[in-house]
């Protein structure tokens, strides 16, 4: 993807200080930018997924919906597609008023060794119970911040991630309230159109072998990964018919491989998206099992807000095509510091060197691109 002409670059890094809602994101395997700018207002905010039954929109919702960190729905005043067509939708746009930049970040940065120390201590609470046969999976996260450099443009970065990573669905979104995000995921939550559907069930995580696909799994990555597929085939058996499964197999995210199987089902209607999201939300991929159980345990142990990291990105249009994905391997982009969002599967046999590890991994994906 080519950068776009210099004054279509700095109009939308100056979108991400105004107060203008958009989103810019780019699917899998195209080289098509696509902008979806709401003219004026703040966007929609929903407090459950169900609420986004019948809504049309780029939605962004949290791992967890509160009053302070709500489902945003970005309405599609206007929708454009390739730099040209984004030019003539931005075309009589100025630069916006720059907004007080939120939350000052001066607090105090912690080194690594005492992220992984914090790190290390939240993992022994989550491997108790799972040792204890309480749960089966837990997912386990943290974030990190870290300098933005100090010619940091966010078209920039997005155009950057979008040449890295061509499997990835890229993003680069902004609302008043929600701040900037970046992210580059390789989880479809629910897409398709029409009676045809399509999600998958994504887990089990080994870093590429130069530009080779490492394809020997571990039993404890066969089996998360497994967790996932059993809890995905169920809740799409609750709305879909005829569905079809393709997997497990390896499949390339970055400098990351995962475990992937592909599930396709049948839709009568398509005015309930919300209630099909909210059934698969949060999936064990990012939560744990049972559901509810890991849900309230992650919310009150894990010790930081995820805020919108592991909730769902992307384009809903019950009407036509819905492009909903996990937003993983993403970061908010502050002042003069980004946040990045990383976690795993832990099972009773996970070890805390190798965890840790892993989420360094992941959060290479947004630090490779900065
Ligand atoms: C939780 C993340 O990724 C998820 C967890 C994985 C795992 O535990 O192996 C793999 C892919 C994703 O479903 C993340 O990227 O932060």
């Amino acid at each position: 993807m080519n950068i776009p002409e210099t004054s279509i670059h700095h109009l939308i890094d100056n979108l991400t200080h105004g107060g203008r809602s958009f989103a810019l994101y780019r699917l899998p395997w195209t080289d098509e930018p696509i902008l979806v700018l709401q003219a004026d207002g703040m966007p929609e905010t929903a407090g459950t997924l169900a609420e986004l039954n019948g809504k049309e929109g780029f939605v962004m919702a949290p791992f967890h919906a509160s009053d302070r960190c709500p489902i945003i729905i970005i309405r599609p005043d206007k929708v454009a597609r390739n730099w040209d067509k984004i030019a003539e939708a931005l075309a009589g746009e100025s630069a916006p008023e720059a907004q007080a930049e939120e939350g000052a970040q001066t607090a105090e940065q912690p080194s690594a060794d005492e992220e992984k120390q914090r790190y290390a201590e939240t993992f022994g609470l989550f491997i108790t119970p799972l040792r204890q046969k309480q749960f089966r999976k837990l997912v386990l996260s943290r974030q990190s911040r870290q300098p933005l450099p100090d010619n940091f443009s966010p078209l920039g970065t997005f155009v950057k991630a979008c040449n890295s990573y061509p499997r990835m669905m890229i993003s680069l979104c902004h609302t008043p309230t929600g701040g900037t995000w970046i992210g580059s995921t390789p989880e479809v939550i629910l897409s398709g159109n029409g009676t045809d559907w399509h999600t998958v069930s994504l887990a089990g995580t080994m870093p590429m072998n130069g530009e080779n696909m490492p394809t020997e799994w571990s039993t404890k990555n066969k089996e998360e990964q497994g967790f996932v597929s059993e809890y995905i085939r169920k809740a799409v058996k609750k709305f879909g018919s005829r569905l079809t499964e393709k997997g497990p197999y390896t499949a390339r995210a970055g400098q990351l491989v995962h475990l992937k199987t592909d599930f396709h089902f049948t839709l009568k209607e398509t005015q309930h998206l919300g209630d099909i999201l909210q059934e698969l939300h949060p999936t064990p991929a990012v939560c744990g099992l049972p559901k509810d159980e890991t849900y309230r345990f992650i919310l009150d142990t894990e010790g930081y807000d995820r805020s919108y990291y592991s909730g769902i990105i992307g384009w809903l249009a019950p009407r036509e095509e819905t492009t909903l994905y996990v937003n993983l391997r993403c970061m908010h982009i502050g002042k003069d510091t980004a946040t990045l969002y990383a976690g795993g599967g832990i099972l009773p046999t996970s070890e805390v060197d190798s965890e840790w590890e892993e989420t360094q991994q992941k959060m290479n994906t947004m630090r490779n691109i900065l």
